[in-house]
């Protein structure tokens, strides 16, 4: 049986799609994990350039939902939530089933999804809902300043003397810190994020996504992210948005609620709302690029074995397109 993905990514934050109702039966969480491992490695020992992880598609059982989206991250660990991942899943589901305004199932709610203006030609956008948000600890599995409830704009002298961190969910986990432009491109951001990731540290057992941001005029941020069970990313969009909600909590001077917000990553750019709502809860509208880059085929044993011999490639051209709009962002 032949196993086709579609390579996608949202601001170079890349996966391959995999869309479960191809097969008779889905794969077994033993199945992803292992195929994640295998096709997601960098440096040409994965499926042709590797990915950042696999996006699942699979019916949803849920009414007035078109499917459901699962996150399986390079590492083979599943993450509750992908925001950029979620835009590309959006199109896919929208375009097969002509509509442009409708709910995915996530791991803990089914989100609002959009279709919107292209960010350039061929370059198509989606706007995607990022909830629920917490600060709880309990949620965050945190275990940090003495079992502080919660962290927000604090030290943890734990990871660091001099910066200061908020400890947030989307749901995934996630902690930021507001940088000046050298920490942010220095160090520090790889050695926090290894050490809270190495599976051994007493505070995030679990692991957590670590952003630093930086302000870089009014409503206008740039974000660079370590991801759990990925590394260094080119962008991670729960983390944009999580950093928008806390860039609107801590920087009232720069930004506010329901302003649209620029957040510029080391892949390229999307836009944020933060909102409260109604009862008082937080969400954030993140708005970014939804680009095909090419569709990926071969059997599906020799994807379970790592064996990439016999994959075929279709290039869409959406990635020329995509790397002209960055380039008319660097002279913007
Ligand atoms: N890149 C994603 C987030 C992926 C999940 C993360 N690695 C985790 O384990 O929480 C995004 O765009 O949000």
């Amino acid at each position: 049986m032949a196993v086709k993905m579609i390579k996608v990514h949202g601001s170079g934050n890349d996966f391959y799609l995999l869309d479960q109702t191809q097969f008779p039966e889905p794969l077994t969480d033993k199945g992803l994990k292992q195929l994640a491992i295998n096709i997601c490695k960098r440096d040409g020992a994965g499926l042709y350039e590797g990915a950042d992880g696999v996006l699942v598609v699979d019916k949803s059982e849920h009414a007035h939902v078109l499917g459901r989206m699962r996150v399986i991250n390079a590492d083979g660990t599943e993450a509750s939530m992908c925001g950029n991942g979620l835009r590309t899943v959006a199109r896919y589901l929208g375009t097969q089933n002509d509509t442009d305004n409708f709910r995915v199932e996530t791991m803990y709610a089914d989100l609002k999804v959009q279709a919107v203006a292209d960010f350039a030609k061929n370059v198509p956008a989606y706007s995607v809902e990022i909830s629920p948000v917490s600060f709880e600890a309990k949620t965050l599995g945190m275990h940090a300043n003495h079992d502080a409830q919660t962290i927000i704009n604090e030290p943890i002298p734990a990871l660091s003397n001099e910066l200061k961190f908020s400890a947030v969910s989307v749901p995934n986990p996630h902690l930021i810190s507001f940088v000046d432009h050298a920490t942010l491109v220095g160090p520090e951001l790889g050695r926090i994020g290894e050490w809270l990731n190495d599976g051994k540290n007493s505070i995030f057992p679990d692991g957590v996504n670590v952003s630093f941001v930086e302000v870089l005029g009014k409503n206008s941020i740039f974000v660079r992210t370590f991801e759990r069970g990925v590394g260094f990313t080119n962008a991670c969009g729960t983390a944009m948005s999580a950093s928008s909600l806390m860039y609107v909590l801590l920087h009232q001077e720069s930004t506010d609620f329901n302003q649209e917000i620029h957040v510029t990553n080391p892949g390229g750019m999307v836009k944020t709302v933060v909102h409260q709502g109604a009862d008082e809860e937080y969400w954030m509208e993140l708005i970014g690029n939804a680009t095909f880059v090419k569709i990926v085929s071969l059997p599906l044993d020799d994807a379970l074995a790592a064996d990439f011999t016999q994959a075929t490639v279709t290039v869409t051209g959406e990635q020329t397109a995509y790397e002209s709009f960055v380039e008319t962002l660097k002279t913007a």
